[in-house]
């Protein structure tokens, strides 16, 4: 089947919590319209960009993009950017059931609210491996109140500003800020109106009796989260379009860019509601300059009023700092016993990244193995495919870093990086492995959590572990067995997590960490694989750097 798509982007007076702002919305919309999809369908997206003076592009999260490529939506790897007034079709075979998403690739605009879900069911007739009376998504998000413009401004400045901690955290597109909380007066009377019905919370009403699949991604700029519905364990059934060996949480962390699906059975008191509420981890909520409350929903059990407040004080998941809980967590995940797809047991190819804070002419910058990334003027994949090498830096990046000196808990000695945009150059249908290891940043005693998102893949992760990852001795504990595939995975505080996976979709692919400020800073990497297998690119793609008028 064949589902067609009509969407404008354009700019929206919104108050999602209650904070009147410019949003990106899609059809009027942020969180945008739901793709909801059978396994097997093509999607086609007719993207109209009204944005006036921006450009825009549109990832399709977790979506491989087997054959087209071009498709991915990500500016300066594949495609140039949607320039305003354009319209441009995105068409691509959604291959896999799951719960993926879609969001803003270009500059820091998904931070604006360009961002929406994407649910692939399975075919006619395949059962899955659970079952469920309702199917519900939500998307956990941060919500800043500058604009994408003023934060990307903030981080290229010198001196350095960082974007801080979000204002709230939004649930379904719904949060609420505390409007009395408000320091500075606005011009604008009503710029912050605590009963505007934008931000009375998200509801999610339940039967009494029935068991719900709910499909909870996170879309966040920056933090961490912790999911919880007060009162209800969760079965974990899904991580970002794999079935997993059902486990049972109390709460579910989850970072920016991944999806889970639980099952939860609306078998509480059903005379009251409860509440939904996702908390900020890794990243201390309360700091001297700011305080981001915790975002609430409404599991409202039919039929109580929707609005009807719990009786009780929400709950505040675990400490923020507990990394325990969390390492503990990313080792639970097992693929499903009936769904096991082994991973090859020896890889071709091992990279190393080390992940750092870093200073270029005083710019403040993310680097991996001490290089920055930049993207090109003109994307990687016509570069790469119309053989104009010379449009990107030809030197391939380091595959490794000083394992033996370099200290990952102190503040590294010489700040400086440089920047670049070589990219890795696989050899198709190799196997490698990615171990990611995180270290300390610019400031003593602090290493932070990062969510790598891989594009056109998904990878199994093969282990996880603290401290510096030993070459030698760690890879003989790698999960050869069952472990989950995913397409985005977290580096824990001065930790290392390892994947795997097989270069066997021929394009170019970017591997980024998924914090919108750290991607921006230079915190990925690009992946070239096949390129010479990659059918004729659309002309509809070109139109930057080198490529206007080819
Ligand atoms: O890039 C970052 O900058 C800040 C902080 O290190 C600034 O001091 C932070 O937490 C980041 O992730």
């Amino acid at each position: 089947r064949v589902r067609r798509y009509k969407w404008e982007v354009k700019y929206e007076y919104r108050s999602p919590d209650c904070f009147k702002k410019l949003v990106i919305a899609i059809n009027g919309r942020t969180p945008g319209p739901s793709i909801i999809a059978q396994q097997g369908d093509t999607i086609i997206v007719e993207l109209k960009n009204s944005l006036l003076t921006e450009n825009v592009a549109i990832h399709w999260h977790g979506i491989r993009q087997i054959g087209t490529p071009w498709s991915d939506g990500t500016e300066g790897v594949s495609q140039c950017p949607i320039l305003p007034g354009d319209t441009f079709i995105y068409k691509f075979v959604v291959d896999r059931p799951g719960t993926y998403l879609y969001h803003a690739h270009y500059g820091m605009q998904r931070e604006a609210g360009l961002y929406g879900s994407i649910r692939v069911a399975v075919p006619d007739g395949v059962t899955e491996p659970f079952s469920y009376d309702y199917d519900r998504s939500i998307i956990l998000n941060d919500w800043y109140h500058r604009s994408a413009y003023e934060q990307a401004t903030r981080l290229s400045s010198r001196p350095f500003q960082w974007v801080g901690e979000p204002q709230s955290l939004l649930i379904q597109g719904k949060g609420r800020f505390n409007c009395s909380s408000l320091t500075t007066p606005s011009l604008e009377p009503g710029v912050c109106n605590a009963t505007n019905p934008e931000c009375s919370p998200y509801v999610i009403t339940v039967v009494p009796g029935k068991t719900y699949r709910l499909r909870i991604s996170s879309l966040t700029s920056l933090s961490a989260l912790n999911f919880e519905i007060e009162g209800h364990n969760m079965t974990v059934v899904e991580a970002d379009g794999h079935y997993v060996e059902p486990f049972v949480v109390k709460n579910i962390h989850i970072y920016s860019g991944e999806t889970y699906s639980v099952l939860l059975k609306a078998d509480q008191d059903p005379s009251r509601n409860y509440w939904a509420a996702s908390n900020i981890v890794s990243r201390p909520p309360v700091t001297a300059t700011s305080v981001t409350p915790p975002g609430l929903a409404i599991w409202n059990y039919y039929p109580n009023h929707p609005s009807k407040s719990p009786p009780t004080t929400p709950p505040t998941g675990p400490l923020w700092n507990d990394t325990e809980s969390r390492f503990a967590q990313s080792v639970a995940i097992k693929s499903h016993k009936g769904y096991i797809h082994p991973p090859p047991l020896t890889s071709d190819r091992v990279i190393i990244l080390l992940n750092t804070q870093n200073e270029i002419d005083g710019f403040r910058r993310w680097a991996v193995n001490n290089v920055s990334f930049t993207l090109p003027h003109t994307p990687y994949l016509i570069a790469l495919k119309e053989r104009k090498g010379h449009l990107f830096d030809q030197k391939p990046p380091p595959e490794n870093y000083d394992v033996a000196n370099y200290d990952i808990f102190k503040v590294q000695e010489n700040k400086n990086a440089t920047s670049s945009n070589g990219v890795y150059r696989l050899k198709f249908n190799s196997t490698v492995d990615i171990i990611l290891q995180n270290a300390n940043t610019m400031n003593p005693n602090n290493s932070e959590t990062h969510p790598w998102h891989l594009h056109g893949h998904d990878f199994w992760v093969m282990g996880y572990g603290k401290g510096k990852f030993d070459p030698i001795n760690d890879p003989k504990k790698y999960n050869l067995v069952d472990p989950i595939m995913k397409n985005t995975v977290a580096v824990q505080p001065y930790g290392w997590t390892a994947l795997r996976f097989v270069a066997d979709n021929p394009g170019v692919w970017a591997f980024h960490c998924h914090i919108e400020a750290h991607f921006y800073m230079g915190m990925g990497v690009v992946f070239e694989e096949g390129v010479e297998k990659v059918g004729q690119l659309p002309s509809s793609i070109k139109g930057c750097g080198e490529t206007r008028g080819h």
